[in-house]
């Protein structure tokens, strides 16, 4: 099946939320392109993300962000999932919220973290303490440029991504084509 997206889709969410895994899997069964933020930025800087963080500082790495998804936001419209960080820059909510439709998966700390097997590849989760904080600070700011909220809690993939196909066709971005 072939389909077309009036805009770009943004998967936010925390680290583990299953954006990467999630945008994937609904790419596949749709025939959309996707893209994920932390590989295309990997590519184009020819560094891995936790080099990044090393090197050169979470700050830098966030710059480097902003770039990307300005990219991003300006192609033909793409199935996109944001590194978990990328809501924080009030200029990266701006682009969200005015070039895109934004798919917030929501995840506890305890989940996510039994979900990620090698943390060493996310410097922010750190431990558990940590990322229950971390995901405290930034609910806010995923809510604020969610246009639909999805909870991932003891969901499938598969199930995750046909219930953003039902969300995203009822609200008319997604259709299949003739
Ligand atoms: N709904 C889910 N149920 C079980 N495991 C999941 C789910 N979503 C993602 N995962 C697993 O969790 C890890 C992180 O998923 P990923 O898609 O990279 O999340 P994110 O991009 O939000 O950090 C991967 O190993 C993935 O296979
Ligand atoms: O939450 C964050 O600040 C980050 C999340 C990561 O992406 P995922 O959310 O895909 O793991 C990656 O961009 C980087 O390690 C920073
Ligand atoms: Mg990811």
């Amino acid at each position: 099946m072939v389909s077309e997206l009036a805009k770009p889709v943004f998967f936010v969410g925390f680290m583990g939320a299953g954006k990467t895994s999630v945008a994937r899997k609904l790419a596949r069964t749709c025939g959309i392109a996707s893209v994920d933020m932390d590989t295309y930025l990997e590519r184009r800087e020819g560094k891995r993300v936790r080099e990044l963080f090393a090197e050169a500082g979470e700050e830098a790495f966030r710059a480097i962000e902003t770039d990307v998804l300005r990219e991003l936001a300006g192609k033909d419209p793409l199935l996109v999932s944001c590194g978990g960080g990328a809501v924080l820059r009030p200029e990266n909510r701006a682009i969200l919220a005015e070039r895109g439709y934004v798919v917030y998966l929501q995840v506890t700390a305890d989940e996510a973290a039994s979900r990620i097997s090698d943390v060493s590849t996310r410097p922010l989760f750190r431990d558990l303490e940590t990322a229950r904080a971390t995901i405290e600070a930034r609910l806010p700011l995923y809510e604020d440029v969610a246009d639909a909220v999805v909870n991932t809690a003891g969901k499938s993939v598969a199930a995750i991504a046909r219930e953003v196909r039902g969300v995203l066709e009822r609200e008319g971005i997604l259709w299949q084509r003739k």
